[in-house]
């Protein structure tokens, strides 16, 4: 049972999945999105395959295949996946080897929630160490990361939540992250209902923002962190990047070693995922909070317009000045750091 991501803020409605097609659906759909979150549902995916009696590898197939970008979505499927093999490997039946898969399931949301208070604490050390001014910080965040998308309070935002809870949060810019709005539907939503002072921005008023002095940091989460440090994450993540060079502006990534992948050499090598056109070329009923998101699109370009519709893009590690993760920070700039990050890591490793 999901939280309907696609009807939120109008709407607090769940989303059951009886299937792991409907799972499936749940997830091209994003009604149940996010790096962190997205492992944690691939994993009780293949605990429902496993207790429905399906074919589990079959359905692991399935539902590593709903998205392409989020390492997380692999890693989760393959970790229950891997643990239902070994339960029958060593002689448990269909239904004690479900047990053992849903089991692991509720150990990787168990990590993710602990890995999000961390990653809280490590992020909020590095604010005191890069702006130590008081007067509290002016944070700008994109997309959504927040409780939403973890097992705990989320990666980038639990960060920007801590310091307003220490009275160290001035403002949180929320950019609106076109074309479908995770930051004016979901973050502003978390925003609101945990008290925090906010303000939402349209994504290409950013630059005026930086130009006036406003932002003191750029935090964001991320979809798949190269071995190089190279960071794929909600598209416009690049170009806040850029911005925030130009303008001295420390551009941070807050994100679990499982979205560490070091099997993945470079950013040229992250496969990004293209969404349908529609989501540029119309207005749904996801966009302007009519709940039912599978109502009509109204149409803003003209008939038979072409779009360009990636869902994330790729910054390269030079424009990154830090990666915190929960088991400590480091400046990206190598990868070298990452790899150690990732062998301290409690992760579990998937053969
Ligand atoms: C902690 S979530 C980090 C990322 O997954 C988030 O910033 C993001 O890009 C999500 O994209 P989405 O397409 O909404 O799943």
């Amino acid at each position: 049972m999901l939280l309907d991501q696609t009807r939120l803020p109008a709407e607090e409605a769940e989303f059951v999945c009886t299937d792991v097609p409907a799972l499936v659906r749940a997830i091209r759909t994003l009604a149940v999105r996010g790096a962190p979150l997205l492992g944690i549902a691939g994993a009780y995916g293949v605990a429902l395959a496993a207790v429905r009696g399906d074919d589990v590898a079959e359905s692991a197939g399935l539902l590593e295949r709903a998205r392409p970008t989020a390492v997380n979505l692999g890693y989760g499927v393959r970790r229950a996946a891997a643990a239902y093999r070994e339960a029958i490997g060593k002689g448990a039946d269909p239904e004690r080897a479900a047990a053992v898969a849903l089991a692991e399931a509720r150990a990787l949301h168990r990590e993710d929630a602990e890995a999000s208070g961390r990653m809280a604490g490590y992020g909020l050390a590095l604010l005191d160490e890069l702006l130590p001014g008081g007067g509290g910080h002016r944070l700008l965040t994109h997309c959504n990361t927040g409780a939403l998308v973890s097992g705990g309070e989320g990666t980038a935002f639990a960060v920007a939540l801590g310091a307003h809870r220490e009275g160290r949060l001035r403002r949180l810019w929320v950019d609106e992250t076109r074309p479908l709005l995770q930051g004016a539907r979901l973050t502003a939503y978390e925003a609101a209902r945990n008290g925090m002072p906010y303000s939402l921005l349209t994504d290409n008023a950013a630059g005026s923002l930086f130009a006036a002095g406003e932002v003191d940091a750029v935090l964001i989460g991320a979809d798949r962190i190269a071995a190089d440090g190279s960071v794929a994450n909600k598209v416009g993540s690049y170009p806040l990047a850029v911005l925030a060079k130009y303008h001295h502006v420390p551009f941070i990534v807050v994100a679990p070693t499982t979205t560490v992948d070091l099997d993945t050499a470079d950013g040229a090598s992250i496969v990004v995922e293209q969404r349908p056109g529609a989501e540029v070329t119309e207005f749904t009923s996801l966009q302007v909070g009519v709940v039912g998101a599978d109502a009509g699109g109204l149409l803003v370009a003209p008939v038979g317009t072409t779009a360009y519709n990636p869902a994330f893009d790729v910054t390269p590690p030079e424009l990154v000045t830090a990666i915190v993760t929960e088991e400590g920070t480091i400046s990206p700039v190598t990868g070298v750091g990452l790899t150690e990050l990732c062998a301290r890591s409690s992760q579990v490793t998937i053969s």
